[in-house]
């Protein structure tokens, strides 16, 4: 049970855990905390939170538990107010996309150490949906949440995370800070650039919409993810720049051999590509249990 949770950042994924952990009764009280008053205002007003503050040193003065879950360019500010206030039996974890950045977000502000009480971490679960107004209960049931631990980190403060992950439905699992930032560079920051850019060249091709007009849910299934935040993602790009860049370096060859393909009139390759591709995606399908949620 936590007694008191400070919920710096009550947007999708912060106002979700509140209310997740609220419906479980897996917490006392909730303190939200965030850059924008009318945002706070509403989540109060939905019953997320118990109270709010402006200052993220105030929010997690007298909680045992702190989430953060904000853009990850925001993290370092949210490290800097809160170094000096946090309560001896406190534990901070967060939400981020990207790992690494946290980490050494981390190691700059707290001087050169990790400190043992943050656990960082990332629910592999969300929407295309920002602002507390899109939170939900459900969010984190039969998903996956990866924790980071580094060397430094309170095998203590892993389990208490662990367990409030448990408590909204969510299983979780451990890997290297490094290992996070290249599997999710694969299946969750790729896919985005994906689609982003897809909506982008289309948009930049005609001065009209005129082309979106003729489009069928293909087009809509594929694209659902660049109605995402852009602020979210930039600030994903910037943090997984070198895995990023990488993986789409790599996709890049992969269309441009496809274009080979197509243009030689390649039958026997083109067949195997999408046998190969839609055999994979079945086993993905299959192996659904739990998944992040979008078939
Ligand atoms: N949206 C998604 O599907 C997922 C997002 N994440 C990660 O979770 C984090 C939060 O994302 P969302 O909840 O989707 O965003 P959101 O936009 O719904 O919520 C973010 C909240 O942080 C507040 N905020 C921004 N800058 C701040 C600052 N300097 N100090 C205090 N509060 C600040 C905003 O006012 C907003 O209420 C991000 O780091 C993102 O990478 C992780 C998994 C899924
Ligand atoms: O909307 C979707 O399908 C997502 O993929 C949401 C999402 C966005 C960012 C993450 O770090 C994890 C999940």
């Amino acid at each position: 049970m936590i007694e008191r949770l400070a919920v710096i950042g009550v947007g999708l994924i912060g106002g979700s855990l509140a209310r997740a952990l609220r419906a479980a009764d897996a917490v006392g009280e909730v303190i939200g905390c965030g850059r924008s008053l009318e945002n706070l205002k509403l989540a109060l007003e939905l019953g997320v939170i118990d109270d709010y503050v402006l200052e993220p040193g105030d929010a997690v003065a007298d909680a045992d538990m702190v989430f953060i879950a904000v853009p990850l360019g925001a993290i370092a500010g949210v490290f800097a107010k809160i170094k000096g206030r946090l309560p001896a039996r406190a534990v901070v974890t967060d939400g981020g996309s990207v790992k690494g950045s946290v980490v050494s977000d981390a190691r700059r502000v707290f001087g050169g150490n990790v400190p043992s009480w943050l656990v960082p971490g990332h629910p592999i679960a969300g929407t295309e949906r920002s602002g507390v107004g899109s939170s939900f209960p459900d969010l984190y049931q039969n998903r996956r949440v990866i924790l980071t631990p580094v060397p430094e980190t309170d095998p203590g403060a892993v389990a208490r995370v662990r367990a409030m992950w448990e408590q909204v439905g969510s299983e979780v699992t451990e890997m290297s800070v490094e290992h996070h930032d290249e599997v999710l560079a694969a299946t969750s920051h790729l896919p985005h650039m994906l689609a982003f850019g897809l909506v982008d060249a289309l948009a930049r091709m005609r001065s009209n919409d005129e082309i979106f007009r003729y489009a069928a849910g293909g087009f809509r299934d594929f694209t659902r993810i660049a109605s995402s935040s852009p602020e979210m993602w930039r600030d994903i790009c910037l943090a997984n720049a070198e895995a990023l860049s990488g993986m789409l370096s790599r996709f890049g060859d992969e269309m441009n051999e496809l274009s080979n393909t197509i243009r030689s009139a390649d039958a026997d390759a083109l067949l195997s590509i999408f046998e190969r591709a839609r055999a994979a995606r079945e086993r993905y399908v299959d192996g659904l249990e739990p998944s992040t949620g979008a078939d």
